[in-house]
C-alpha cells in the first residue's frame, strides 16, 4: 500500500477543536489541509518538558507498526512546541468513555475485547524490547470502528538501551495507582511491570476506577508495597467470571518473575470472551457524544473541580494534611505528619526509596520505634533534589 506523506509545518494543519489534555500536552482534532484528512495532533510545550523523553515518544510513535499501537504520521517543532500528528481515534480514550457513560465499569465481554487489543500491542512492544510503563484506561484509544490502540509512549523505555535511558529504566515513572511494586522500589524492572499495570487496568475497566484511587498518591505507593494485591471480590464482583478473576490474580503477583508474559497471557481462557470491533461499537460507542463535546464537558468539569480542590487543599493544609504535589517543603511537612491507617509493619527492613522522574529522590522510612510502640508504621519522608 502506498504510504501517504504527511507534511511538516503547522501551516499545513487547521486545528478544529481540543479533544484532550494530558499532564504535559493538549490534543486537537485537526485537518491536514493538503490531504483533506482528519488527524489528531498532540502539542507539547518544549520548555516544560524533558526533551529526551519527548523526542523518544515522537520517535517511538513513528516507528511502531502494529494495529493495536497508536502510530504517529510525522512530528515537527513549531515555535517551541512539538507537534505530533497521529491518526484521529474518533471515540477517544477508554477512560473518558467510561467516565461519561459507564461510571461503574464495562461488562466482561467488552473488557476482554479491550484488554486483548492492549495485550497484543504489549506483546509487540515487549518482543521489540520496549516497556510501555504507563498502561491505563486513559492511554487506551478507541476508533469509530471499535479498533483498540495503546497510546502515549511518553514514558516508555527500551530494554536494550544503555547509558542514560538504561538509567531511566530503573526510575520511578508511570502513574501511582498502576505502578508495579518493583517500579516503586526502583529495582531493575523489566516488561513484567507492564503486566502489573495491565492487571490494574483490568480492575479499572471492571469497576470504573483503579484500586486505591481514593487515596493520596503517596499512600497508594505505600499500599502497593505493603498491602495484599488488589483483585476482584468474590462477594461484590459476582457478575464477573472466575477466569477473569484468575487472570487478574496472575498479573498482580508481587513477584514479577511469577507474572505471565503478554504472549503467555493471550492464551488465557478469559480472552476467549473477546469479540470483534463491531461489538465495541454496538455496546459502548452507539449514542456517545463526540470526543470534542466530551472534551468540552470535561474541561468545564475539571475547571470546576480545580477551583473546588484549591479551596479544599487550602483547608486541608490548614489542618496539616496536604496532597502529594512534589513541592519540597509541602511534602516534607506532610510526610513528617503522615501515619497510614491500619498499617502495622514492624520489620527492620522498612525503608523504601522512591525516585520521581529523576528530579527528586524521596526516601520513605518507617520509624521502627514508633512502629513497635504504636503498632503503626509511622512514615517519615525526606526529599532530595537530584539536579543540584
Ligand atoms: N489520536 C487521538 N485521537 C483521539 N483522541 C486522542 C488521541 N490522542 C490522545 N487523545 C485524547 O487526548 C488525551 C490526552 O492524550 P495523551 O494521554 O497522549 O496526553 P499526555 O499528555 O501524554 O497525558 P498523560 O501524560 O497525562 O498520560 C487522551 O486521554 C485522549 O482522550
Amino acid at each position: 500500500m502506498e504510504r501517504k506523506n504527511y507534511p511538516v509545518g503547522s501551516e499545513n494543519y487547521h486545528l478544529v477543536e481540543e479533544i484532550g489534555r494530558g499532564s504535559s500536552s493538549t490534543v486537537f482534532r485537526a485537518i491536514c489541509k493538503p490531504l483533506h484528512e482528519t488527524v489528531a495532533i498532540k502539542i507539547l510545550y518544549l520548555d516544560q518538558n524533558d526533551l529526551g523523553s519527548i523526542a523518544y515518544e515522537a520517535q517511538t510513535m513513528m516507528l511502531v507498526d502494529h494495529p493495536n499501537l497508536q502510530k504517529a504520521h510525522c512530528s515537527f517543532v513549531s515555535d517551541h512546541y512539538l507537534w505530533i500528528v497521529m491518526p484521529f481515534m474518533a471515540a477517544g480514550c477508554c477512560l473518558r468513555i467510561m467516565k461519561s457513560d459507564f461510571p461503574n465499569g464495562y461488562e466482561e465481554a467488552v473488557i476482554a475485547t479491550i484488554l486483548r487489543g492492549v495485550l497484543r500491542g504489549l506483546e509487540y512492544m515487549h518482543h521489540h524490547g520496549d516497556i510501555h510503563r504507563d498502561v491505563k484506561a486513559g492511554n487506551i484509544l478507541v476508533d469509530s470502528d471499535g479498533a483498540i490502540k495503546l497510546s502515549d509512549f511518553g514514558v516508555s523505555a527500551s530494554l536494550f538501551d544503555a547509558g542514560d535511558r538504561q538509567c531511566s529504566r530503573n526510575a520511578f515513572v508511570g502513574t501511582p495507582c498502576w505502578m508495579a511494586p518493583e517500579v516503586i522500589m526502583e529495582q531493575n524492572y523489566g516488561y513484567k511491570a507492564d503486566i502489573w499495570s495491565f492487571g490494574i487496568t483490568a480492575l479499572e475497566l471492571a469497576h470504573g476506577h483503579a484500586p486505591s484511587s481514593e487515596f493520596l498518591p503517596s499512600e497508594v505507593l505505600y499500599r502497593t508495597l505493603r498491602a495484599a494485591s488488589p483483585g476482584l471480590d468474590h462477594k461484590t464482583d459476582k457478575k464477573f467470571s472466575n477466569s477473569f478473576m484468575k487472570m487478574i490474580d496472575m498479573c498482580l503477583n508481587k513477584d514479577p518473575c511469577e507474572r505471565p508474559s503478554a504472549q503467555h497471557l493471550l492464551k488465557h481462557s478469559f480472552f476467549k470472551k473477546a469479540r470483534s470491533g463491531d461489538y465495541i461499537v454496538r455496546k459502548i460507542l452507539t449514542g456517545l457524544p463526540t470526543v470534542g463535546d466530551r472534551a468540552t464537558e470535561i474541561v468545564v468539569k475539571e475547571e470546576d473541580l480545580v477551583a473546588k480542590k484549591r479551596k479544599i487543599s487550602q483547608d486541608e493544609y490548614n489542618e496539616g494534611i496536604i496532597a502529594w504535589n512534589f513541592e519540597v517543603e509541602d511534602l516534607k511537612t506532610w510526610s513528617s505528619q503522615q501515619v497510614l491507617d491500619g498499617e502495622a509493619s514492624t520489620s527492620c527492613k522498612d525503608q523504601v526509596v522512591v525516585q520521581q522522574r529523576g528530579r527528586f529522590t524521596v526516601v520513605i522510612e518507617i520509624d521502627e520505634h514508633n512502629a513497635q510502640c504504636q503498632k503503626l508504621g509511622k512514615k517519615k519522608c525526606s526529599l532530595n533534589r537530584n539536579d543540584k
